[in-house]
């Protein structure tokens, strides 16, 4: 089938409970290694790309990569989507260069120029068949050029999201209810440690989530910075030459459990990385003669594959959804 939006997919796994999970795409190693996951367990996906994608990968690659891998996997149904846009000329390049769907991600903005800008990209995006993905509140974390420290985020006041979305209308929007952004989630000082020293996260706040449920019925929420660090690949980082003291994510039973609600998708991005970085040190530690990129390369694929399959199954369960 050919590339899709993100309304059937939603409407779906708003309903069955599920999430569909929402994997940042770089290079073609990375395409590869979350749609054979994918089209390996029978599941939607959502493929987005950040600007930082665009500057590094450049538009025209992504999407043609993007179109090979809807090649490749017949069966299941691929959005390919743009991760925080910042301005409506890079929502417009994206509507305009064969996206299905894009975020327009003006958060960091006053609530009425959020929704001033939010709904001139919703009026473009509708009038070309595209879907839009709005923000309210801030992340904690690293964001393209902006990074919120943690601490200083602010959550989605629920009292706001009925107006936001009636007055912009906007397909989904992605609320702060205490993820963020990157490998290093929280500081030690709002986290505790269990018994071998490893920092466990604060709570994610359900009660802001069920409350914008409850003012927005049956319609598709979003949650960024949902990558959980695997704690395995941060060992293996710093095993073989690599330093991330302290890095932390969401555990994956709460987003196990924002998924069984009204979350329909799930952004992962830090996982990717950490999965291909770790396994291409342990390879260089390993075979430190081998110099042929492909050596290194397909177990880095490899790696992403077996994390994404393993999300798709015990986080989203949006195996067998497709
Ligand atoms: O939200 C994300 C992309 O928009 C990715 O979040 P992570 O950094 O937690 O993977
Ligand atoms: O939300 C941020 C995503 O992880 C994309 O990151 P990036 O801007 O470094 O590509
Ligand atoms: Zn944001
Ligand atoms: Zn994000």
């Amino acid at each position: 089938m050919p590339l899709v939006t993100t309304t059937e997919m939603f409407k779906k796994a708003y309903d069955g409970g599920y999430a569909v999970g929402a994997f940042n795409v770089n290079n073609m190693e990375i395409v590869q290694g979350i749609t054979e996951a994918c089209q390996e367990q029978k599941a939607p996906v959502v493929l987005q790309v950040s600007k930082g994608a665009r500057a590094y990968a450049n538009h025209n690659y992504l999407v043609k990569m993007v179109q090979a891998a809807v090649e490749n996997c017949p069966e299941i149904p691929i959005a390919l989507h743009l991760d925080h846009g910042d301005s409506f000329e890079v929502c417009k390049s994206c509507i305009d260069g064969g996206f299905t769907s894009v975020m327009i991600d003006a958060s960091s903005k006053s609530f009425e120029e959020n929704i001033a800008l939010t709904k001139q990209v919703v009026e473009y995006a509708h009038a070309h068949g595209v879907v839009v993905e709005a923000e309210l509140g801030t992340l904690a974390g690293v964001e393209d050029e902006v990074c919120v420290e943690a601490g200083n985020e602010s959550y989605t006041r629920p009292e706001e999201v009925e107006e936001f979305v009636s007055r912009t209308g906007c397909d989904s929007l992605a609320i702060a209810i205490g993820t963020s952004h990157g490998a290093y989630k929280f500081t030690a000082a709002q986290c505790t440690r269990n018994e071998e020293g490893i920092l466990v996260p604060p709570p994610l706040r359900f009660d802001v989530l069920e409350e914008c449920i409850k003012r927005l019925p049956g319609f598709p929420i979003v949650l960024h910075g949902s990558s959980s660090v695997p704690q395995e690949f941060v060992k293996m980082i710093n095993q073989y030459g690599g330093s991330m003291p302290d890095a932390i994510g969401i555990p994956e039973e709460e987003l196990r459990k924002a998924a069984k609600l009204a979350v329909c998708k799930i952004n992962i991005d830090s996982d990717i990385r950490l999965a291909m970085t770790a396994t291409i040190r342990k390879y260089f530690a390993e075979h430190p003669d081998h110099f042929d990129p492909r050596q290194y390369l397909k177990p880095a694929r490899q790696a992403v594959k077996d994390m994404v399959t393993h999300k798709l199954i015990n986080v989203l369960g949006c195996n067998g959804k497709a």
